[in-house]
């Protein structure tokens, strides 16, 4: 589980509360400040904010939901902008597969005839690849793609 916590920024233009990532988990369950917008996801090249909706949680697809549905189940980029006026919190739960985990796509999702979108691997190797270096600009699956 992570609490983020995001201060008041007098230029929120010059930074980000979390900068932008896909999640490495397999799905995450975020509760959201209801008093401050600050999620936004990249969809068709464009950030997109998430307003709050009270009473619910926002689940988002990380990247071992894409691995295991062979690329069916897209993990989305996402960021979390800063406030002027008020400060941010959220609480985010990760469902993460076991370290040891071998992580690969059921034969039923492979169309005949084809290679799964991603080789086999374990959790660990993808977490630590995840941490490695600057992942900003590139989908850490493709790291782990055939
Ligand atoms: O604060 C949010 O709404 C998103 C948090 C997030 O992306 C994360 O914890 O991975
Ligand atoms: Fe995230």
């Amino acid at each position: 589980m992570g609490i983020n916590y995001s201060a008041v920024c007098p230029k929120p233009e010059l930074t980000y509360g979390i900068p932008r990532h896909t999640d490495p988990n397999a799905i995450t369950v975020l509760l959201q400040d209801t008093l401050v917008t600050g999620l936004q996801v990249l969809k068709d090249g464009k950030w997109v904010a998430i307003k709050p909706c009270p009473n619910a949680f926002v689940i988002n697809i990380g990247d071992q939901l894409d691995v295991v549905t062979n690329g069916e189940y897209k993990s989305v980029w996402h960021r979390v902008v800063v406030n002027s006026e008020k400060p941010r919190m959220s609480i985010a739960t990760f469902l993460c597969p076991c370290n040891d985990s071998m992580l690969s796509a059921p034969n039923e999702l492979i169309k005949d005839g084809s290679i799964p979108v991603y080789r086999n691997f374990t959790y660990a190797e993808y977490y630590k690849k995840f941490w490695s270096g600057n992942l900003d600009e590139k989908h850490c699956t493709e790291f782990f793609k055939n």
